[in-house]
């Protein structure tokens, strides 16, 4: 009996696959080897190691030595992994990448394959596989700053999640850094960092590169959606690293408009790609608040439309939501206008207004015009002034909601919606722990990183997790079965709502703002289905044998078309 060696490829890595023979040759493998308990043993492996970004380094030589292992024990053990390979341990993991790279995974593309982007994509082993990228530039990942091409672990880490929650094949995924330059010094200096020692290369240049990149891999790969994370402001992250800068650059910075808004306007109704800071946030943002809500209006006897959302944080993300909960409001049956009036927001130099002088293009929607005293910076000032029921934190600025701001949202509302969406969990604006002390236990609460379940008064609190993990795989997988053209705003909306109402009763009555993430195949399932029928609706699905099929049977195709380790 011969045992057979198949190739096959993950993330661009060559593997051999061991044919299931009905005995291995004596003496190859120990002599007893139990699938389940081998499955034990890896799990104490994991648990072994004190240190995350330890646990993170051992799953990642799993995946790659034995990916049918690494993705069952991922589903079965969803709330334990997911903090080790996506927020927050994949942001150490990013800070340290170029210390504990062992191995490649992904495709590198740098600004000096301009002109040559085609010869570089052609390299990827499983071309006609390919279905989904994440692409990032690596310039603002998980609020860390500009990490050049250390953040090829978030396009890594998200796929990771495509495969575990939605079940898109391993061999279809494609993590994607480009290496445009970092501006940040520290990497430049650093003789172990894997990428181009240059600082980032100027707009006009990074605009060709983009260009030449989305057109090479539509032609590469006509089945592919790509997912952006981020692809920010050269200014914008410049302004992160040197604060002598901030000011040198300061007027300029008011003009610059954000990447991540300018390239999704320029590609999305040219080939399938979404933003996730911008949109997937948007998305889940929305619908944990559509819940917390419902709640927070129940115990202030308020109607829904009595809503008032304060934004702490006004770049890609909290505009991107800022935009997505417009829809909160138009769906209570608000024009734009009256929903866009029920959104403030706040940056680096506080409520953002039109008589404060120049603004960033992107935040101009939202500037409020029937506000013209001094600049307000003081957050528990701001919260006075524009009383919200919601404060929302996509800032990255660690305990920005500090006691005081809590307890002043508590003072105003029976059941304040507090959702420090920052990430990772060290950049969080506050704790759950704070939230629910510094509101007697009153407080609607979802984190973008996890935290633990908080005991008050008898009762077990629990957190949301506010993070677009929940929105992404699904998203995906709709856009892969549906072959869709482009993704529309209302396939967004719709993912939202899908997982608003993908919710248990026993979740609904624990309190819970977002469904059990061990459940999230199910999630993503409702969620596809969902997205399918907007892009049915919009007419961008080029798979139209889908439109016939009911609601259940589409339900079950979704589910037998996920791929299972
Ligand atoms: N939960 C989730 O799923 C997601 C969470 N995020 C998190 O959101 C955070 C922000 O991301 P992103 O929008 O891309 O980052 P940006 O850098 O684009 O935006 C940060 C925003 O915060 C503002 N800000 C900075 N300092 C202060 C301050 N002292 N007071 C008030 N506002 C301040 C900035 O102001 P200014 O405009 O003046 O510079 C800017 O508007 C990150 O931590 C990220 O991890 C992002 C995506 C998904
Ligand atoms: C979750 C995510 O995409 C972020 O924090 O950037
Ligand atoms: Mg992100």
């Amino acid at each position: 009996m011969t045992i057979v060696l198949t190739p096959y490829w993950i993330n661009g890595v060559q593997k051999l696959k061991v044919a299931q023979s009905p005995k291995p040759k004596r003496g190859l493998v120990p002599p007893v080897l139990d699938e389940s308990v081998h499955a034990l043993r890896c799990l104490s492996q994991l648990r072994s190691k004190d240190k995350s970004i330890e646990k993170y380094i051992y799953l990642s030589a799993l995946k790659e030595q034995d990916p049918n292992m690494f993705y069952k024990l991922c589903l079965e053990n969803m709330s334990e992994f997911t903090p080790i390979i996506y927020t927050p341990t994949v942001g150490d993991a990013c800070l340290q990448y170029s210390h504990i790279y062992r191995r490649p995974e992904g495709l590198f593309i740098s600004i000096k394959d301009k002109g040559k982007i085609r010869e570089v994509i052609s390299n990827w082993p499983r071309i006609d596989e390919a279905r989904i990228s994440v692409v990032t530039d690596g310039s603002r990942i998980l609020g860390l700053g500009d990490l050049g091409v250390n953040g090829m672990p978030i396009s890594i880490g998200k796929l990771s999640l495509y495969i575990a929650g939605a079940g898109i094949r391993p061999e279809s995924t494609i993590p994607i850094c480009l290496d445009l330059g970092t501006n940040t010094q520290k990497y430049l200096d650093d003789p172990l960092y894997l990428g181009l020692r240059q600082t980032r290369v100027p707009e006009q240049e990074m605009t060709e590169f983009m260009d030449e990149f989305m057109h090479e891999m539509s032609v590469a790969f006509p089945k592919l959606m790509i997912q952006f994370e981020v692809l920010h402001s050269t200014l914008a992250t410049l302004a992160l690293i040197d604060w002598r800068l901030i000011y040198a650059l300061s007027f300029r910075k008011d003009f610059s408009t954000d990447n991540a808004f300018r390239y999704l306007e320029r590609y999305r109704n040219k080939y399938p790609v979404f933003n996730d800071d911008i949109q997937g946030t948007g998305a889940v943002v929305l619908s944990g608040f559509l819940n917390a809500a419902k709640l927070s209006s129940a115990a202030s006897g308020q109607p829904l439309t009595s809503h008032r959302i304060l934004f702490f944080g006004a770049g890609s993300a909290g505009v991107g939501v800022a935009q997505q909960l417009m829809s909160f409001f138009t769906l209570q049956g608000f024009s734009k206008e009256e929903a866009r009036r029920r959104i403030w927001l706040v940056d680096s130099q506080g409520l953002v207004f039109n008589a404060r002088g120049r603004l960033a293009e992107h935040k101009k929607y939202f500037s409020r015009d029937d506000y013209n005293g001094a600049p307000m910076t003081n957050l528990v000032e701001i919260i006075k002034y524009v009383k919200p029921t919601a404060l929302l934190g996509l800032s990255t600025i660690t305990g920005a909601f500090t006691a005081d701001v809590i307890q002043t949202m508590a003072s105003i509302n029976a059941r304040p919606i507090i959702f420090p969406l920052s990430n990772p969990v060290r950049l969080s604006e506050c704790s759950f722990a704070d939230a629910v002390q510094y509101t007697s236990g009153s407080v609607l609460f979802a984190s973008g990183s996890p935290f633990p379940d908080q005991e008050f008064r008898g009762t077990t609190l629990y957190p949301g997790q506010g993070n677009n993990m929940y929105i992404f795989p699904g998203l995906g997988l709709a856009a892969i079965l549906g072959r869709v053209s482009s993704v529309t705003d209302s396939m967004v909306e719709a993912s939202s709502l899908g997982l608003a109402d993908s919710l248990t009763a026993e979740e609904r009555a624990q309190g819970l703002l977002y469904p059990r993430i061990e459940r999230i195949r199910e999630i993503s399932a409702q969620i596809a289905k969902a997205v399918i029928r907007a892009a049915q609706r919009d007419g961008v699905d080029r798979n139209e044998s889908l439109r016939a099929m009911k609601d259940d049977d589409l339900v079950r195709l979704i589910r037998r078309k996920m791929w299972t380790p």
